[in-house]
């Protein structure tokens, strides 16, 4: 299980964002990637997903042109957690998350028992299960982040691309939700995801890309990837190393 990309290059019609990206996950694994914004992470994850057609190289999923694969064998395949938005149409969150089944029955049928077990099975995973009732549109943001994974999982994919998973969470959620990714990569899923914050990617990834102006200014173990001048080099601005008592590390901007 592999989605693979070398040489690969991206961006827009009329635009290329970014370059040379060479990319590798596993399932098992946990990815983070890390970038200033406006520097391509967006368009890195919409490209890896098949939303956008890649500009050159190639990109292969389990072997497989991802562009030679149908939108029904891609979302079996990969789910998608985008940033969070605001939701127009007032659907109860159990709904919203009922939608992710699509991707495994058709758009028309009625979901079956089934379908609503594993929505409630997803609403019990993020402890969001008192909100299954509730419209969409009359909770928080971090809720409605909670909300758009558990409608990811409920794709049962076989690998989850997050964009900034925590953005929108309180201290606790976050902390919820970055324990939810390694037990994802615990159950064989292949997981990628943008951050912020460093200290994600030392903490619960396994490797990291370091993306600038489109371009992998780094790639690696993110335990070794993860250094003070590599930081500072990604973001243009000094950083600051804290040791807690148990000897791990942790990144401050400086
Ligand atoms: N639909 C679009 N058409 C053309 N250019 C776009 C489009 N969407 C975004 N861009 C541009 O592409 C570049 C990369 O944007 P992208 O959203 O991938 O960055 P990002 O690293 O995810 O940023 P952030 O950390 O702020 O979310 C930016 O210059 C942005 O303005």
């Amino acid at each position: 299980m592999r989605l693979e990309a070398s040489a690969l290059a991206y961006g827009y019609r009329e635009r290329e964002i970014g370059r040379d990206i060479a990319l590798d996950l596993a399932g098992g694994e946990v990815l983070a990637l890390l970038g200033p914004n406006g520097h391509g992470k967006t368009t890195l994850l919409k490209t890896l997903l098949g939303l956008l057609p890649a500009k050159g190289g190639t990109l292969t999923l389990d072997g497989r042109p991802l562009a030679a694969m149908s939108v029904g064998e891609r979302a079996r395949a990969l789910a998608y957690v985008p940033q969070v938005h605001a939701g127009t149409f007032a659907f109860a969150v159990s709904e919203v998350v009922l939608m992710g089944r699509t991707a495994r029955s058709s758009l028309f049928a009625a979901p079956s028992g089934h379908d609503r077990d594993v929505v409630r099975a997803m609403l019990d995973r993020l402890g969001i299960a008192h909100l299954a009732q509730r419209p969409y549109t009359e909770i928080s943001g971090g809720e409605r982040q909670l909300v758009m994974i558990a409608r990811a999982l409920a794709q049962e994919p076989r690998y989850v691309i997050l964009d900034e998973p925590t953005a929108s969470l309180d201290f606790g959620n976050q902390g919820k939700v970055m324990n939810q990714i390694r037990r994802l990569a615990g159950e064989g899923l292949g997981v990628l995801f943008t951050t912020h914050d460093p200290n994600q990617a030392l903490r619960y990834a396994d490797r990291a890309m370091l993306l600038r102006d489109g371009r992998a200014l780094a790639s690696g173990k993110a335990r070794e990837l993860m250094t003070p001048e590599r930081l500072a080099a990604l973001y243009g601005v000094a950083i600051e190393t804290v040791r807690g008592e148990d000897g791990k590390l942790a990144f401050l901007p400086g």
